[in-house]
């Protein structure tokens, strides 16, 4: 019998992991510009939630971080001489672009990409399509390094099939799997995709937010979905409550969340709710479906996007029933531990809560999903993947070592403009391409 299941494949926290206050719509992101960041402290946060979820039988990946700063970008625009004058040049004469081009976003890797499984797409291969995330400049500049990190990591065109990321421009505003989600009975069979959007690109007259900008457009989520072979009958176009972006839920996954036959979800979280359930539940067809929703009297959209509640990752453990991996700020808050209290005691899957401190990450606007790029297999897929970016125990201590090696304590937005801080963070990234054997992914090594 093939066995399915869902891999997480986390984003790995880059050497020069900073806060620059970058992401407008990201409240914490705006909240904590210019703070002190621990990049060694912060890979070590991500590494240790991998190492738990690989302890708990599921199947963790390493996704490795980009080249930052990236002196590549700086040279598209005009800044010139050795590394160390682009990088002067830059951090004196326009020091806000310098800033975008150190940015540490790419941990976050469930705006790495969408996936959609074999089971949904027509050709039964697993597709990729990196997120050209242009709504922001300096997320703007991952998806070619993106793809060829997914490439040196799905590597067997037998099972993966990888696309190039949208054309670049605010109409096909693409922010990847932090706009998707997916419900299935089971992993390996046929799922119901559901691509959740901000905005009409193409048509002004629909309802867009007013104040912060909507990342992702439905013209962009349909791209995705006819690349990947999906079937209509199996996908779902949701809007996203404007009103909700302006209060800063910058992703859908900031306010809702799914996994198999579960949807967590704010009552406020979608334009047209009703309708749109509706949708889910004609076209989940008959199977056992928990839409559970929290309402606003439970816990407040605020409390939501302070403590990350639906930015949690629900995984599925090998005796079947689901448990909530949180952020440390949900057990914190009063409102939202005692709503996740009360709900592994109700009659749905999730049964357990499990917190990890992931606040490195938190204090940009990222929880444990944000952390994380699912892609649901087989095991023959599986065994098709590099085998060196899945996490065990050999790979937990080589990571750690390496971080230990190469990474500093404490990090200022002064400190990214010091030409030793690149060539450290070179030497880090090319021995982690060694580690995880991906080969020459990053410009650097590619001169
Ligand atoms: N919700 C998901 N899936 N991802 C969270 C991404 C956070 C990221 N923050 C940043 O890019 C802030 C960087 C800074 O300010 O230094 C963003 O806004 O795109």
């Amino acid at each position: 019998m093939t066995q399915h299941f869902e891999a997480n494949f986390d984003g790995l926290v880059g050497p020069t992991h900073n806060y620059a206050g970058l992401s407008y719509g990201n409240v914490a992101s705006l909240n904590n510009a210019s703070a002190l960041s621990s990049p060694k402290q912060a890979a070590k946060q991500g590494l240790k939630k991998m190492k738990a979820l690989a302890d708990l039988g599921l199947v963790q990946g390493i996704l490795a971080p980009q080249e930052r700063p990236d002196v590549n970008s700086l040279r598209r625009l005009g800044f010139s001489g050795t590394d160390a004058d682009v990088l002067f040049a830059a951090a004196t004469q326009a020091p806000a672009i310098f800033q975008a081009c150190c940015s540490a976003s790419s941990m976050w890797t469930a705006n790495a990409a969408t996936v959609s499984p074999s089971a949904d797409t027509k050709d039964g291969k697993i597709h990729f399509t990196p997120a050209n995330l242009t709504n922001k400049f300096h997320r703007s500049i991952e998806p070619q390094v993106t793809g060829n990190i997914l490439q040196a990591t799905f590597n067997d065109d037998r099972y993966f099939s990888h696309h190039q990321h949208l054309p670049d421009n605010d109409h096909f505003g693409d922010e990847g799997a932090a706009n998707h989600t997916r419900l299935c009975n089971a992993y390996g069979e046929q799922g119901l995709e559901i691509f959740v959007y901000g905005k009409h690109a193409f048509d002004n007259s629909k309802p867009a937010p007013t104040k912060f900008p909507a990342r992702q457009t439905i013209e962009a989520s349909q791209a995705v979905a006819r690349l990947h072979g999906l079937k209509d009958e199996n996908v779902v176009y949701i809007q996203q409550n404007p009103a909700l972006i302006d209060q800063g839920v910058f992703h859908n996954d900031v306010i809702s969340v799914g996994n198999q036959n579960v949807l967590f979800y704010h009552q406020q979280a979608f334009l047209d709710s009703a309708s749109v359930l509706q949708q889910i539940r004609q076209k989940f067809g008959d199977k056992d479906l928990h839409l559970i929703c929290v309402n606003s009297d439970e816990v407040s959209v605020q409390d939501a996007i302070s403590t990350y509640l639906f930015n949690t990752q629900i995984v599925t453990l090998a005796d079947g029933h689901m448990a909530i991996i949180a952020p440390s700020n949900c057990q914190e808050n009063q409102a939202v531990s005692h709503y996740l209290a009360k709900l592994v005691e109700q009659n749905t899957p999730i049964k357990e809560v499990k917190y990890f401190d992931v606040k490195q990450s938190m204090r940009n606007g990222g929880g444990p999903a944000c952390l994380r790029l699912r892609v649901a297999m087989t095991e023959q897929e599986r065994a098709a993947v590099n085998p060196n970016t899945l996490m065990n125990d050999k790979q937990f201590d080589t990571l750690n070592h390496w971080v230990d090696k190469h990474y500093r304590d404490e990090l200022s937005v002064d400190d990214l403009r010091d030409p030793q801080l690149l060539v450290e963070s070179r030497t880090a990234l090319d021995q982690l391409t060694q580690i995880l054997q991906l080969g020459a992914v990053y410009p650097f090594q590619q001169v």
